[in-house]
């Protein structure tokens, strides 16, 4: 059989993976990551089979990313021309109201993905940057998106909708749509399987915690809310977002601190969060900061874990109920430290850790509550990737 594959690309706020995967197997034939784009310099990786080039190179932007991908690829193989991709698919955040399943891509689409870049200013132009740059270096194949927003597409309407003028609110299409859906999707489906228990009865809820990071309450395979919003600012404390405030404080510092709205959006969006609590962003960096005594960064953890918990007892009231909480993403897969300061004084909603299966990096699916414990608690190594090629060959 010859082989058919699917080259995936996610673009983040801060770096671009990217797998190519092997349409029938779903192995990843080679897989990568460039992160931390547009600082001084990223980390390259990528991976064939049991070989891993590592690189430091400085990536200016989406468009350098991309580029160094390709020639990782010529040069480290598999060659693409021999891959037998049939599909590139590309991971988009926002789809607004237009996209809510996997779509090929066409100027059209491309221009509405473009008309949405304000709803999601971090990465919309990113993905837009890995959809344009991708087809024009690789025009024979089909290109397809599969948006973030997608899995929240069916939010209740009391979830979705923010208690603003109706009118205003129509006009301007100014409701909750979420992101990081299909993570939130992938991972409440296989947290079921893992735990070998009927996705329809399950009560689960997804705490994606990566450079971005969002919450979502699912009832039998289905998001009946989420942490992100009409953008991705809203909800968690993130890398660099402030996840929720009052809107007041945008008019305080507009009016009586006489920032531009524009030095605002940038302030919440790429100063605040861990950042504008400690001055780094990396929670490995904050951690090493904690330890050297700084009491900014400590305060930060506290509070990035209060939101968490926050969130954790809200769910668990709209649910009705819990059966699984599962961690995913870079935080959520990789600290065991924010894992269970989220998690701290939870026993009284029947979830109790277990601190030595915790402990550590998980690298596939694992249980870390204790044995008998009434709500299970799971890491789960997310999979975007995979699951947009799924969605990707259900299309072209
Ligand atoms: N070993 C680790 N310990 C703690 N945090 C980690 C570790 N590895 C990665 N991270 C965190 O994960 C984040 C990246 O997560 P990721 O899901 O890749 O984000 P994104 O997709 O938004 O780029 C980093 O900013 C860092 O804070
Ligand atoms: C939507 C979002 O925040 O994505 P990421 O975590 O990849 O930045
Ligand atoms: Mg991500």
């Amino acid at each position: 059989m010859t082989a058919r594959s699917v080259l995936v690309l996610n673009s983040g706020s801060s770096s671009l993976k990217y797998q190519l995967v092997d349409a029938d197997s779903e192995e990843a034939l080679a897989s990568g990551i460039i992160d931390r784009v547009g600082e001084e310099w990223s980390n390259v990786q990528h991976v064939v089979g049991d070989y891993k080039a590592t690189r430091t190179l400085p990536v200016a932007d989406h468009t350098a990313a991309l580029e160094t991908v390709l020639g990782l690829f010529a040069e480290l193989g598999p060659h693409l021309e021999d891959a037998g991709i049939v599909a590139v698919g590309h991971r988009v955040v926002h789809g607004g109201t237009f996209f809510t399943r996997a779509t090929v891509v066409d100027d059209a689409v491309e221009a509405a993905i473009e008309s949405l870049v304000p709803l999601a200013p971090l990465h919309n132009s990113a993905n837009l940057t890995g959809v344009r740059v991708a087809r024009r270096l690789l025009p024979g194949v089909p290109h397809a998106v599969v948006c973030d927003t997608a899995f929240f597409a069916g939010l209740p309407p009391e979830t979705a909708t923010y208690a603003i003028d109706r009118e205003v609110a129509r006009e301007h299409q100014v409701r909750r749509y979420g992101a990081h859906g299909t993570s939130h999707k992938f991972v409440s489906t296989e947290v079921a399987a893992f735990l070998g228990r009927d996705l329809a009865e399950l009560r689960t809820i997804v705490l994606h915690l990566g450079n971005g990071a969002s919450a979502s309450a699912v009832r039998g395979g289905a998001a009946i809310d989420t942490s992100m919003g009409l953008t991705p600012l809203e909800g968690l404390v993130m890398g660099t977002r402030s996840g929720d405030i009052d809107p007041a404080v945008v008019f305080h510092l507009h009016r009586n601190a006489g920032m531009s709205v524009d030095e605002i959006d940038d302030l919440l969006n790429r100063r605040s969060g861990v950042r504008g609590l400690s001055g780094v962003t990396d929670m490995r960096e904050l951690h090493a900061l904690r330890a050297s005594g700084d009491a900014d960064a400590e305060l930060t953890l506290a509070v990035y874990a209060q939101r968490l918990k926050k969130y954790i007892g809200s769910y668990l009231a709209e649910l009705g109920g819990l059966d699984v909480v599962v961690f995913t993403a870079g935080i959520g897969e990789n600290d065991d430290v924010v894992r269970a300061r989220a998690l701290e004084g939870l026993e009284h909603l029947g979830i109790e850790l277990d601190p030595e299966r915790n402990a550590g990096r998980v690298k596939q699916p694992t249980v870390i509550s204790r044995e008998g414990s009434p709500v299970t608690v799971a890491v789960v190594p997310t999979n975007e990737e995979l699951e947009i090629t799924r969605q990707v060959l259900a299309v072209v």
